[in-house]
């Protein structure tokens, strides 16, 4: 693929990554563009249709996947995920910096493409304030905080390994975090203007 190289942010569930993602793109406008995954799960209060996800069902999902529509795709939490090839060429489209948020098994699906991007992971300081951080948001059942929390002990061990990760960013203090992942993509973005 041509164009600048994109950004993979990735890590636990409650960890941040959003957060940092918004102040991000609002900050830069007209730098980077959000790769909008497909997702079979309920839009959350404030959530827009085409803007946070693709919100759809599982047979229009499976229905797009078997027909080769999707660069990667994941069950995460008793839903499914996926970035679409459309979504990734509509952001090349524009001339910006493709960042996708995706889960640790996307990591692993896009590592077998061609898209060649650079990982980010952002981790919690700790399980605990990982916890308190997805109770506080308020946007899980007891069961889906607890696969979350299952999938994010399996995603830390993972993300300790090395060359999973060009980067590893703790996201304890969100302003340093967010220092941190400017920094990093400030070198991206540098790169890209010298192509
Ligand atoms: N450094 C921080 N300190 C305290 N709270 C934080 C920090 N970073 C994020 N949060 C809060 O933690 C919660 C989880 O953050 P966020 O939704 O951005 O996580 P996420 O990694 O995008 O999760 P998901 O993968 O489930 O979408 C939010 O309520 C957010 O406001
Ligand atoms: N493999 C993929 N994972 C994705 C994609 N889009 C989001 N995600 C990850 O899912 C979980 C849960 O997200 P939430 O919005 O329901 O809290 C999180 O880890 C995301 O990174 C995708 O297209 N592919």
């Amino acid at each position: 693929m041509s164009g600048p190289r994109p950004v993979v942010l990735s890590g636990p569930s409650g960890a941040g990554k959003s957060t940092l993602l918004k102040r991000l793109m609002k900050d830069h406008e007209g730098v980077f563009g959000f790769s909008v995954s497909h997702t079979t799960r309920n839009p959350r209060p404030g959530e827009e249709d085409g803007k946070d996800y693709h919100f759809t069902t599982r047979e229009a999902m499976q229905e797009g996947i078997d027909n080769g529509e999707f660069i990667e795709n994941a069950e995460f939490s008793g839903n499914m995920y996926g970035t679409s090839k459309a979504a990734v060429e509509d952001v090349r489209a524009k001339n910006l910096i493709c960042i996708l948020d995706v889960d640790i098994q996307g990591v692993k699906r896009i590592k077998e493409t061609d898209l060649d991007p650079i990982y980010i992971s952002i981790q919690p300081p700790s399980m605990e304030i990982l916890e308190k951080r997805l109770r506080d948001r308020q946007t899980e059942t007891e069961e889906s905080l607890q696969k979350r929390l299952e999938a994010a002990r399996i995603d830390m061990e993972l993300s300790k390994e090395p060359g999973v990760f060009d980067i590893v960013i703790i996201n304890d203090d969100l302003e340093k975090a967010y220092e941190e992942l400017k920094e990093i993509l400030n070198e991206v973005s540098a790169d890209a203007q010298k192509l």
